[in-house]
């Protein structure tokens, strides 16, 4: 043990057999717990921590993420252009007010008496403007920082819009750090003396390691000295080329950490270390711009604009990280501080209406740790990572302006944004119902990196940026509310607690790194029913074989150390039953969760088959009504030949007859719908063909005469002949009554000859009379003419048959055929015609 680790002060929490947790730290800061000073023996503190933090004591626990909100002053130009109308007060420690501004459009313009609205948030702690740096990293994100240091994970991301001061926060500016210098300061005094600096290990994936042979350890150091050589020219050529621009200078530009307010070499943990026990730094740096992964810290190649994409992949644990991703080995807290200036200078900033210098990709810089045993064949105990996250700002690109790339750029972070929002609520829904749920955590590369931290990975927190102008109120506000939701996000956090062990033997030992296995194993199947949907798509699935051979030689190692010892106290007895509760406890959760999931994959899988079911009902539909068609065509050509036959064999009669038979089966055939039914009628009409056809060939057969019919006939023949011969045997008498008919009939004739002639002469006569008659009539029509045209002349005339004398004038007027000449005429003729006739009879 060194002097200096001697000089540290222990802090002791009591358990409750009084025997304490021990821990160290400077106790600088901590102002929360009681410290109770206290020296302590050196041998035991080696025993004591051996093995305490990578296997034996990990737990899972569940913690919500925690959310800072950190407001941001005005700047001179905001507070004259009346930004500031009291939108937001601080109600310490843990609540703000957010008050809608009384020129909002909705509040009515500049008017006083209409009252504010108002919304109450609450946050794991509330930072208002006159924060300082320091204030902020002690409050938020030191207390991550030192787990990282004992072995586990955390994440810190900003979250707000753009110019709400994220960057000011996570990098700062000159002479006043933000959390990044702040973290890697911290995590360099507190490990001073005891960083292991070759570069024989190195970290790989996400919680595994590899040893590096000797050519890659002399690859490595070249490719730092590279990278440190790249950073002095760039700084040089600044340096020549003077001043820059605002616009395109880079936070914490020129500046080395050692110049930085506030990274005093005093700000540092004490761990509880053993003696040998050594920590390698491996730094990393990334950006997400345009949904794209790039690593900052490789050299963009000539005329590209950015490195080549990496992807993001996953361990045999669900956990996502960036393949091929730049680890580089830094010995001292300035080194990784160049190592983030350089990855500084490739991240994309670009000048917007809102900012300034304003950041266009969400980037990334990782921290890992190993905790090395530095004996003879080095040993890793831990792998942790401290993950550091300052995202782009979401912009309302009616404010910004923006246009062109710009515009690409915000539609990228808004959707990345917009995506993180829709896995915070998912997975504060999934953890208020009992079924779990789908996270879209790869609907986005930032979500997608994130996974594993909202999953069981570490502890993971977020600093929510606001500044409090009112022309932003709305994007505040809409901050504030999604904060609200993550706020309720729960964590499941795996935490290394330190436990009193005064000998641990190698079954022990065993025992207690199963249980970390079977913690780890029960920890990734909760994780797997949050994610268990999400194991596809482009992502690699790592080879894990190496890992876990590497895993059986560090068991091995560990085996030869001591193999025969069996000790377990009374303390560690009751630890291991309390332990062994807890696992039963979550193997009951596991296993009604499991029952859940199960019952969901069954429904999914009924809804398959169904689905299934429905189709191959189709399919066969479909093929059924190809049967039918072929059983139908097939039954039109039988009775095509049926047709045929009988035409051969039947009569015309028949035949026409048998025709409207198959004309009617075939329309019965093609009226029939369902298959059974055109069985049916085929059937039937085929009975009804082959009576048809018998009618016909009796029929054909009665048209040949039988012996019946002939000797019918015959009868009829003779009843013919025995007439035949009555009808001449009264022919003599027939001839005479014929003679004498015949006289008769010619003095008949002889008298008609006679009348005839008589008839002649008559006629002759008639026709002398008629011309008579004809001429008299004429006569007496022209008198009569005469008459009526004459005026008042009384002529004897003849009246209804007598002769009449009257006035032509009375005549007229009184005759019924007066009212015209002509039709008097006429009657007269008639008249005249008549007297004729009478004359001939
Ligand atoms: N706490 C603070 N004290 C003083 N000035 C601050 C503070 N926070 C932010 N600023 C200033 O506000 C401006 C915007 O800050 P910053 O660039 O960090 O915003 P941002 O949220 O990162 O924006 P973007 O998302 O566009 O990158 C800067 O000029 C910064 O110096």
């Amino acid at each position: 043990m060194t002097t200096e680790e001697g000089a540290l002060v222990t802090k002791h929490f009591g358990d409750k057999n009084n025997k304490s947790v021990t821990l160290m730290e400077s106790g600088v800061h901590n102002t929360s717990e009681s410290v109770e000073r206290d020296t302590m023996n050196v041998d035991d503190r080696r025993t004591e921590v051996v093995f305490s933090d990578f296997h034996s004591q990990e737990s899972c626990l569940e913690d919500h993420l925690q959310v800072y909100l950190r407001i941001r002053p005005f700047t001179s130009t905001e507070s004259e252009h009346g930004e500031s109308q009291d939108c937001v007060s601080i109600e310490p420690p843990d609540k703000v007010l957010l008050k809608a501004p009384r020129t909002s459009l909705s509040t009515g313009l500049g008017d006083k008496s209409v009252p504010q609205t108002a919304q109450r948030f609450q946050f794991s702690q509330v930072l208002g403007p006159a924060t300082s740096q320091r204030e902020m990293f002690d409050g938020t994100v030191r207390s991550l920082v030192k787990d990282v240091l004992e072995g586990g994970n955390s994440l810190v991301f900003t979250y707000g819009v753009t110019n709400a001061g994220k960057t000011f926060t996570f990098l700062g500016p000159e002479a006043n750090a933000g959390i990044l210098p702040r973290s890697l300061s911290v995590i360099f005094n507190s490990i001073e003396g005891r960083v292991y600096n070759q570069m024989t290990i190195k970290p790989q994936r996400c919680r595994e390691f590899i040893r590096l042979t000797k050519d890659q350890q002399s690859e490595e150091a070249t490719s730092k000295r590279n990278l440190f050589r790249l950073l002095k020219e760039s700084d040089n050529q600044k340096s020549t080329t003077s001043q820059m621009s605002s616009t395109s200078k880079t936070p914490l530009q020129g500046s080395t950490l050692s110049d930085i307010e506030g990274t005093v070499t005093e700000d540092r943990f004490s761990l509880v270390v053993e003696a040998h026990t050594k920590f390698s730094v491996w730094v990393s740096f990334c950006e997400i711009y345009n949904e794209n992964i790039h690593d900052l810290l490789e050299p963009v190649p000539n005329g590209a604009q950015k490195s080549s994409t990496l992807r993001l992949s996953q361990d045999v644990k669900g956990n996502s990280f960036v393949k091929d991703l730049k680890w580089v080995q830094v010995n001292n807290a300035e080194e990784a501080y160049k190592v983030m200036k350089l990855g500084k200078k490739n991240q994309s900033f670009a000048s917007t209406k809102l900012n300034l210098l304003s950041s266009r990709s969400h980037s990334i810089f990782s921290v890992r740790i190993l905790r090395i045993e530095d004996s003879r064949i080095p040993r890793v105990n831990s792998v942790s990572e401290l993950s550091l996250c300052d995202l782009a700002g979401s912009e309302r690109c009616a404010k910004t302006q923006n246009k062109g790339e710009r515009l690409k750029e915000a539609g990228n972070i808004n959707t990345s944004l917009m995506t993180l929002g829709k896995c915070i609520n998912a997975l504060r829904q999934s953890q208020q119902s009992k079924l779990p749920q789908h996270i879209p955590f790869r609907e986005s590369k930032l979500t997608h990196y994130l996974q594993g931290f909202f999953c069981g990975r570490g502890k993971a927190c977020m600093v929510v940026n606001i500044n409090q102008c009112a022309s932003v109120y709305d994007e505040t506000l809409s901050v504030l509310k999604f904060s609200a939701v993550a706020q309720k996000v729960v964590v499941l956090t795996t935490k290394t607690v330190p436990h009193l062990a005064t000998k641990t033997s190698v079954r022990e030992l065993s025992m207690i790194i199963d249980n970390a296995d079977r913690k780890n194993l029960l920890g990734q199947r909760r994780r797997s029913s949050l994610v268990g949907w999400e194991t596809s798509l482009e992502d690699v699935q790592e080879d894990y074989n190496d890992m876990e051979a590497e895993s059986v030689a560090e068991e091995e190692t560990m085996q030869e150390v001591d193999d025969d010892k069996f000790l377990i106290d009374k303390d560690a007895y009751e630890r291991q039953l309390l332990q062994l509760k807890a696992l039963r406890e979550q193997l009951q959760k596991e296993r009604s969760e499991n029952l859940t999931l199960e019952s969901r994959i069954r429904d999914e899988v009924t809804k398959e088959f169904s689905d299934l079911f429905s189709e191959m009902q189709t399919d066969y539909k479909e093929r059924l009504a190809k049967e039918k068609e072929i059983v139908e065509e097939r039954a039109e050509r039988r009775l095509e030949i049926l047709k045929n036959l009988v035409n051969k064999n039947t009569s015309q009669e028949e035949r026409d007859r048998a025709d409207d038979e198959l004309d009617r089966a075939e329309r019965a055939t093609k009226d029939s719908s369902s298959l059974g039914g055109m069985f049916d009628s085929m059937c039937s009409d085929l009975a009804g063909i082959k009576m048809a056809a018998e009618t016909a060939t009796t029929c054909l057969v009665v048209t040949h005469p039988s012996s019946d019919t002939i000797s019918n006939l015959s009868e009829q023949l003779s009843v013919n002949t025995n007439e035949l011969e009555n009808y001449c045997k009264r022919a003599p008498q027939s001839n005479e009554q014929l003679e004498e008919a015949r006289k008769t009939l010619e003095s008949q004739e002889l008298k008609f000859s006679r009348l005839l002639e008589m008839c002649h002469e008559k006629d002759e006569v008639i026709s002398a009379l008629q011309n008579t008659v004809d001429q008299q009539v004429k006569d007496t029509i022209k008198d009569v003419s005469a008459f009526l045209n004459g005026p008042g002349v009384v002529k004897p005339f003849f009246w209804g048959g007598g002769p009449l004398f009257c006035e032509s004038k009375f005549i007229r007027d009184h005759h019924p055929h007066n009212h015209n000449k002509s039709s008097f005429i006429g009657h007269m003729q008639m008249l005249m015609r008549g007297v004729a006739t009478c004359l001939c009879f």
